[in-house]
């Protein structure tokens, strides 16, 4: 089910600043509230004194002046607008478009990359309630020529990142409408963004968190990474089709290279011979991680209690029931250790078939999407205590 973020309505303050952001100081308070009236009066105050010494200044001050005014208000305009850092845009409401500009565009690999976009207007995203609400949350982007919208996570922010920006991990599908759109932007670019959607609502306390994500699944994994605190126990199986998409990541847990398994189209590859590379090394030699992957493990020093498992089809390395298995039942043994009863999320994120392959389809109900009923490999465990989330 898919629930709005209620984003507040930022009134303007007496400067022109969202009132949310910007406190005045009492005495600021008293000079912007001054009557024009009283401040004219106050200007006059003397103003024969000054009007008599302009009278002895020779013309070429005037000239003088001019040129500071002309110079001067643009570049304290320039200067207000690159120190306020988009500080002072407001707030869109949900469902309505605004205009952003893509600030920059990092290839991760041959189809997949991160997007960098920031408001092209005084009007944005509330990036906070994004990045700070207890919940999954995406935006859409349109496309205009069909005026057809798609969903894509926010990306946590990294190290850097303006408070206005917002990041996505886009891959580029084969004559797909939206994506490929998206990938034939050039930086500078608009497009056009609505939102934030929330995709799921995280329960107050979450104890074990098993993350399966297939492709850009890995999105609302590493949004959810960097929304769950500590106390949270996390661990993620990430499956992709190439290894060029999670270049660098070395898994934490997963240490019997598989010969056979479930692949990330969801069907059997039976009888294949381990890859060399499955222990994500090219001829021995560690990759550098490349954007995402460093992200995660960022999140994973941040975390303290997160595992990230990397599965990659031409690799030959699959999720195995096993593998869900081994942290299921270790979460079982630590409730009992502890006498509590934890909240446990098992998330499904990624393409269609990877979904369905897990946990059963997602049904459309009254032209809204919803859970549907557990169905796939996962319908086979006893998973009795944990909550099933399909994204
Ligand atoms: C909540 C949510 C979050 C998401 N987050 C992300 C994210 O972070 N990153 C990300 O990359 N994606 C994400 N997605 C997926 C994204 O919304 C799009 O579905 C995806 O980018 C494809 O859209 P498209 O318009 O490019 O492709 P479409 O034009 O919708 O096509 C999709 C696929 O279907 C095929 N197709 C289209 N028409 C036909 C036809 N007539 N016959 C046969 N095949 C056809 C295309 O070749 C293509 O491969 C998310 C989706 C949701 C719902």
């Amino acid at each position: 089910m898919l629930y709005r973020l209620r984003s507040p309505t930022l009134t303007k303050c007496c400067c022109g600043k969202p009132r949310r952001v910007h406190v005045h100081t009492s005495q600021q308070k008293r000079r912007l509230h001054t009557k024009p009236t009283e401040s004219k009066s106050k200007g006059n105050n003397g103003g024969g004194e000054q009007q008599q010494k302009h009278k002895l200044k020779p013309k070429g001050s005037y000239t003088r002046i001019l040129a500071t005014f002309a110079v001067g208000i643009p570049l304290g305009w320039a200067a207000h607008i690159y120190l306020d850092d988009g500080k002072s845009t407001n707030v869109a409401k949900p469902g309505e478009f605004v205009r952003y500009a893509l600030a920059m565009k990092e290839d991760i690999s041959s189809t997949c990359s991160i997007f960098t976009l920031k408001p092209a207007s005084n009007s944005a995203i509330d990036a906070e309630a994004v990045h700070d609400h207890r919940a999954i949350t995406s935006v859409q982007f349109k496309q205009p020529q069909l005026q057809i919208a798609r969903s894509y996570t926010v990306l946590p922010p990294v190290e850097g990142q303006g408070p206005q920006e917002l990041r996505f991990l886009i891959r580029k599908e084969r004559n797909g409408e939206v994506s490929g759109y998206l990938h034939r932007l050039t930086p500078g670019s608009e497009v056009e963004l609505r939102g934030p959607s929330v995709d799921y609502v995280l329960p107050e306390h979450v104890q074990q968190v098993l993350f399966l994500a297939g492709g850009t699944g890995i999105a609302p994994a590493t949004q959810l990474a960097g929304k769950v605190s500590g106390e949270t126990n996390m661990h993620i199986l990430w499956a992709t089709r190439r290894g060029e998409d999670c270049e660098g990541g070395v898994s934490d847990t997963q240490s019997t290279k598989a010969a056979s398994g479930w692949n990330f189209f969801g069907s059997w590859s039976p009888f294949v011979l381990p890859s060399p590379d499955a222990d994500r090394t090219v001829s021995g030699v560690k990759q550098e991680p490349n954007a995402i992957v460093s992200q995660l493990a960022g999140l994973k020093k941040e975390h303290g209690q997160m595992k990230v498992d990397y599965y990659v089809d031409d690799e030959r390395t699959f999720i195995r029931p096993a593998d869900i298995t081994a942290f299921t039942h270790a979460a079982d043994d630590s409730s009992l250790d502890t006498g509590s009863s934890p909240s446990r999320l098992l998330f499904v994120s990624g393409p269609e078939g990877f979904v369905t392959h897990w946990a059963g389809p997602k049904l459309w109900v009254g032209g809204r999407e919803v859970q549907g009923p557990l169905g796939g490999v996962l319908s086979k465990f006893d998973l009795r205590g944990w909550q099933i989330v399909k994204l």
